[in-house]
């Protein structure tokens, strides 16, 4: 029977990962979770940790480790019989222990991206706030200036992206992200991918994940309840 996979992908803001988790998704059929996807629908739904989760969001602060946790490992438990790439979780030491507790992450993809470059990105980011699809005005233009590709909805810039937010969000990043790549490092997960254009970048995530992901995804038990 093949192993299913299951890997995380990390990086600071404007690093790529959705990017590359919509590469990686469609390349070798992962199913691609979110953890601001998976808020954005709670909230939508109007569930009892989506109102939590919004009451945190409104203020620029992260969600904490309890409710993230309640709102995702259910979800991952129910991926039984899934290969899944993670996008925005872990995002702190208690949430990577608790998912350590659910789950045998096969890897991780920590990408390592220049200050200027994550600034210069940012900046030129366009959002469809519904679907989460992001553009950039000069690496993956729209097909039409300022609307969305497949609703053809307005898109817009996220305050966040803004420069002065920024620097304290890389900041931050920086602190809480050091421990849980030296929890993964020390478990032997961790690849790190550093450069300055996801296209350079891409062939050699390409070429790692073609020698670890089995073929096909099959039946298995990798992900147990939580107790
Ligand atoms: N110029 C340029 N832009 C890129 C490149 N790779 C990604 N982008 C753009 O840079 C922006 C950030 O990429 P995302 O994939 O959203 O990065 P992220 O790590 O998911 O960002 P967060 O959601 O803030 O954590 C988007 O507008 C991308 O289209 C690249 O190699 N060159
Ligand atoms: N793992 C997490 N832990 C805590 N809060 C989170 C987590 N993932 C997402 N969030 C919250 O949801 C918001 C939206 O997440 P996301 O779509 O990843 O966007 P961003 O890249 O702006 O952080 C975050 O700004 C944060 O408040």
């Amino acid at each position: 029977m093949a192993k299913l996979f299951r890997a995380v992908i990390m990086g600071p803001p404007g690093s790529g990962k959705g990017t590359i988790s919509e590469r990686i998704a469609q390349r070798f059929g992962l199913t691609r979770l979110s953890s601001g996807d998976f808020i954005r629908e709670n909230i939508a739904a109007n569930t009892d940790a989506g109102v939590l989760a919004k009451t945190y969001i409104e203020r620029g602060l992260l969600v904490p480790d309890h409710v993230m946790t309640r709102l995702l490992l259910p979800r991952l438990e129910e991926m039984t019989r899934h290969s899944w790439l993670m996008d925005g979780f872990p995002r702190t030491l208690a949430q990577a222990e608790a998912l350590n507790s659910t789950c045998d992450l096969d890897l991780v993809i920590s990408l390592n991206i220049p200050y200027e470059t994550l600034k210069e990105r940012l900046s030129d980011r366009w959002i469809h706030p519904a679907s989460g699809r992001v553009y950039n005005m000069g690496f993956n233009p729209p097909h039409v200036q300022g609307r969305d590709d497949i609703s053809g909805e307005p898109l817009i810039q996220q305050d966040d992206d803004k420069p002065e937010a920024l620097v304290a969000r890389l900041r931050h990043y920086k602190d809480v992200a050091k421990p849980i790549i030296d929890l993964y490092k020390s478990k032997g997960i961790l690849h790190t991918f550093s450069g300055t254009e996801t296209d350079r970048i891409w062939p050699y995530i390409n070429s790692l994940l073609s020698t670890k992901i089995p073929s096909t995804s099959q039946t298995d038990t990798q992900c147990i309840p939580m107790p």
